[in-house]
Parts: C-alpha cells; sequence; structure tokens
C-alpha cells in the first residue's frame, strides 16, 4: 500500500508514526477526504504472533514426550519414502486445532506438509488412537483451550485443515509440524515451524527448537549439547527477531553475525547428503577460504541458530530435481532476515512464497550476512559453473 487514509484504517493496523507523512495538497477526491496520508503503512500482527508462538510451544511439548520414547511403529514412511512420525501428525493437528480456536471468526488457510491419506490405510488404527491421546493429553496439560476430550475424528479433521494451497492473495498459515523429521528419530534437532504469508509475503515467523542449547553453539556443537536446550525463535516484518526459551523465558533481540572475513566464517549445512550437495558446498568454502569444517544440522534450527551468529553462512544446494517446499524456509527465511540476514537463491533472487506450496526458484538457497553475500555469491556461481562444465 503507497497511500491510504488513516482513517479507513482497521484497528488491527499499526502505523508506525515515522511512517505517517503529512500530504499539503490532496489531488484525489479520495485523498481530499483524508486529513492524513501515510506513504507507507505496516499492519501489526502481533495477535498473530502470539497465537503462533503458542501453538509451536504446545507441539514442541508433544513432540519433545514422543521423541524420548520413540518406538519403531511409530515412524511410517511416505510415498517419496520419507518418514513421518506420529509427533508429526500429532503437531500438525494442535497447532491446526490451536489457531482454529484463537481465530475463530476469521477465514482459516493453512498449508501444512502432512495430511490423514496414509492414515486411513488399513492396520492404521492403532497410530491414530495414539496420536489422538497424545494431542489430548497435551491440551490437557497446557489447559488452555478449554476442550473436552477430542476424537479421532476431530483429530484427523484438524490434520487435514493443512491441504491449503496457498498462493498470493489472502492469509495462509504455512506450517511444517516437524521439520527434520531424521534428526527427530536419530534424536538430533528438528523444529516446528509455523509462518504467516499475507498477499504473498511472509509476515511473521516462529520456530520451536526443542534440541537446540540457549548457549551458542558455534565452534563446539556436540559438547554445547549437554547446556540447557529448547529454543522459540520468532520474527514479525519490521519488528525483528528475538529468542526465547521453551520454557518461557524473556525474549533477546538476536542479530546475525558480523563477520565481514569469510575465513573467519563457519558453514551451516544438512545433515543429510541426500539433501544438499557437500561436495559442492566444500568446494565454496574453499574457494572463500573458510577454515572451519562445516556444521552439519538437520532442520530449520540452521535459520535459527544463524540468525543468532553461531554461524554466518548457510547453504542449501539440493540434488537435481529437487523442489522446495514453502514450508521449508518461510519461518527460518523471516526469522534470518529479521536479524538482518539475507536470504536468496543461488541466483541472488529472493525467495518467492507466493506461487503455492512451492517455492519456484533458481536451484539452491544461500543465507548469510549483508557483508558476505557478495562474495560468497560470487564463490556460488562460479562452484556452480565449474561443476556444470564439467559434467
Ligand atoms: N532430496 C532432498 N533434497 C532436499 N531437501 C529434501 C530432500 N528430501 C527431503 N528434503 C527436505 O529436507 C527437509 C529437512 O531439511 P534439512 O535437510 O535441512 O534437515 C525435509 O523436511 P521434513 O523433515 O519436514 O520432511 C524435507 O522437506
Ligand atoms: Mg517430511
Ligand atoms: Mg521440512
Ligand atoms: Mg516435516
Amino acid at each position: 500500500m503507497t497511500v491510504a487514509c488513516v482513517r479507513t484504517i482497521t484497528p488491527v493496523l499499526h502505523i508506525k508514526p515515522q511512517l505517517i507523512s503529512l500530504v499539503s495538497k490532496p489531488k484525489t477526491k479520495t485523498q481530499q477526504s483524508c486529513s492524513v496520508f501515510v506513504s507507507s503503512v505496516v499492519m501489526s500482527y502481533d495477535k498473530e504472533l502470539a497465537a503462533a508462538k503458542k501453538a509451536a510451544a504446545l507441539a514442541a511439548r508433544l513432540c519433545q514426550k514422543v521423541q524420548k520414547t520413540l518406538l519403531q511403529s511409530d515412524v511410517q514412511s511416505k510415498n517419496d519414502r520419507s518418514p513421518v512420525t506420529v509427533a508429526d501428525y500429532g503437531s500438525q493437528a494442535l497447532v491446526s486445532f490451536a489457531l482454529q480456536r484463537e481465530f475463530p471468526y476469521e477465514p482459516f488457510s493453512l498449508v501444512a506438509e502432512e495430511d490423514s491419506k496414509h492414515l486411513h490405510k488399513d492396520g492404521t488404527q492403532e497410530t491414530i488412537d495414539r496420536i489422538t491421546r497424545l494431542v489430548n493429553e497435551t491440551l490437557a496439560s497446557d489447559g488452555s483451550y478449554n476442550v473436552s476430550t477430542l476424537s479421532n475424528e476431530d483429530v484427523l479433521r484438524a490434520i487435514d485443515g493443512g491441504k491449503s494451497e496457498g498462493g498470493s492473495q489472502g492469509r495462509h498459515w504455512v506450517l511444517d509440524p516437524i521439520d527434520g523429521t531424521k534428526g527427530f528419530v536419530r534424536g538430533d534437532q528438528y523444529a516446528i515451524a509455523l509462518a504467516l504469508l499475507d498477499e504473498g509475503k511472509v509476515v511473521l515467523g516462529v520456530l520451536a527448537c526443542p534440541n537446540l542449547p540457549l548457549a551458542s553453539i558455534a565452534g563446539d556443537y556436540k559438547h554445547s549439547s549437554e547446556n540447557e536446550v529448547g529454543c522459540l525463535f520468532f520474527a514479525q516484518v519490521g519488528a525483528g527477531t528475538y529468542m526465547q526459551s521453551l520454557n518461557g523465558s524473556s525474549p533477546v533481540k538476536v542479530q546475525v553475525s558480523a563477520v565481514e572475513n569469510p575465513e573467519e566464517a563457519s558453514f551451516f549445512e544438512s545433515y543429510e547428503a541426500a539433501h544438499s550437495m557437500h561436495d559442492l558446498s566444500s568446494t565454496i568454502a574453499k574457494k572463500l577460504g573458510v577454515k572451519a569444517p562445516p556444521v552439519r544440522i538437520d532442520s530449520q534450527v540452521k535459520y535459527g541458530a544463524l540468525s543468532r551468529g553461531d554461524g554466518a553462512i548457510y547453504l542449501r544446494l539440493p540434488h537435481k530435481g529437487y523442489r522446495e517446499k514453502i514450508w521449508d524456509h518461510a519461518a527460518g527465511s523471516i526469522v534470518v532476515t529479521e536479524a538482518g540476514g539475507i536470504v536468496t537463491d543461488a541466483a541472488g533472487n529472493p525467495l518467492d512464497f507466493s506461487k503455492g506450496k512451492y517455492l519456484d526458484m533458481y536451484v539452491g538457497i544461500i543465507v548469510t550476512n549483508q557483508k558476505l553475500m557478495p562474495v560468497l555469491m560470487k564463490a556460488v556461481r562460479e562452484s556452480l559453473e565449474e561443476k556444470a562444465s564439467s559434467l
């Protein structure tokens, strides 16, 4: 919105005082009816952010419980052979249920990774029962939604509340109920990632990272895992990025690393070599003179850790043919950009979340601070060209 009349704005529209500009001579009829004009307005998503934090923290509680006692029967394989667990389903049901409860009078649209298709197959009754039990136990332990026990049907309906296709119009929640399911199953890092799109743009993001230490993981990731764990990152457009403990400590503002010399930068990449070409990122790191070995972590925890400066670069270079989904990057990208970082594809374009479930983009996702981006982008381009010419 470029010019708007303040009197027409609904109460949820919060206009930052510094953005209000008075125009001395209104030119159009609409403008004449307004006493004050603004050159730019910023929506406040405070209510939505509070609801998203609450929903993600609730889902994290369910996931933590399951991860402690994960049974072989809790893990299933989807059509693309990727794993899904009772916690992925339970987390999605909880977030979907909580958001619908928080905003009962608003249209609800959720683009989420899971659906109940596999749960309608033969032999899944026990799994459904277990998911429903987990959801009910978590809601009861929280107490704030004042619900009587949900049935299996309620839970399946909540999971399928996430079937929206998203797009460039209106508002859509975007959820990865467990990002890094492979890490979750291994007992490692994972995140509950929830974002809100408004007119195709990510306007808020929350990352619950139950296994991420509150202290920096720079340098010695393995040993730092003995520190207190459980972080909640959150960001709202124009309002910065904050981190608090999942146990509810006061939030602290975070900033990406200020490192300018690539030799001093450390970089994150996927733990899974099938998700990102480790050999290519190693070529890029060599070109830059990066000395530290790569820090390999599952999920959008990488975005969270980067937003607080634990590392300065995140390289995601999927193998040919892979299509990135919006729920794998929506929350993480705003957490990093609001902390002062940049997130682009390997051609330097910003990520476009307005095209539905998939990110329509040039291969690769590159994340770093403003200072390092030009040299990093150069190294990425050169390495991609060398790889292409060697084939
Ligand atoms: N072949 C592939 N290439 C790139 N990403 C992949 C992939 N297969 C799965 N993924 C995605 O990688 C995500 C995990 O990210 P990371 O590699 O950073 O740990 C997975 O999220 P889920 O675990 O939610 O399915 C999944 O969406
Ligand atoms: Mg998955
Ligand atoms: Mg994911
Ligand atoms: Mg997932």
